[in-house]
């Protein structure tokens, strides 16, 4: 009898901590001032040039129809990739979507609002170069396996650096 009780009382618990695991991943996503991320979006959207504008609509399109991609965006610096990745997250965001960003490096993450370093968010082992075909270390019950279920975008700046760290 103790045991049936048990784990009656165990199983909801579990489940209750990957939810709650679950909701904090997905708050953190989701945490952004929606209004002022609306008003950045209004603001900046007019102020891009062409190529800016032709990765906008087909990085917006791709999250949109929810077909998947990938894309890389290649360019010199200082032509406006970083504004042109913000606005593209402060379009998502305001949506209650989540758009996760992570960069290759720590200093790489402080361009980015909410960007965090690709090793920490997505579990990559620190060898990962060295490896045939690496995996991130998530499990597919895990919380964040959830929030990557449930993200629109990832971003990940700085990839041609991610072999150097
Ligand atoms: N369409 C635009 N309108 C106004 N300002 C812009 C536009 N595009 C970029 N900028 C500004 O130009 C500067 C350089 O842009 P940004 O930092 O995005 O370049 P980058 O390609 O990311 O550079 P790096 O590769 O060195 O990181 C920034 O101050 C940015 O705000």
């Amino acid at each position: 009898m103790s045991s049936i009780k048990s784990k009656a009382w165990s199983r909801p618990r579990s489940n209750s901590r990957l939810n709650d695991a679950f909701n904090r991943e997905l708050e953190s996503g989701r945490d952004y001032y929606r209004h002022e991320l609306s008003q950045s979006v209004q603001t900046n959207v007019p102020l891009l040039n062409p190529q800016q504008r032709e990765v906008y609509g087909t990085s917006m399109k791709a999250v949109d129809d929810g077909k998947g991609g990938l894309f890389f965006l290649y360019d010199p610096g200082g032509t406006g990739k970083t504004f042109l990745m913000s606005l593209i997250l402060a379009t998502i965001r305001p949506r209650s979507d989540i758009a996760v960003a992570v960069a290759s490096s720590v200093i790489a993450a402080t361009l980015l609002k909410g960007c965090r370093t690709a090793h920490t968010t997505l579990k990559l082992l620190f060898n990962f170069q060295t490896i045939k075909q690496p995996t991130c270390n998530i499990s597919k019950n895990s919380a964040m396996a959830k929030v990557l279920i449930a993200t629109k975008i990832i971003i990940l700046d700085e990839c041609t650096m991610a072999h150097m760290f």
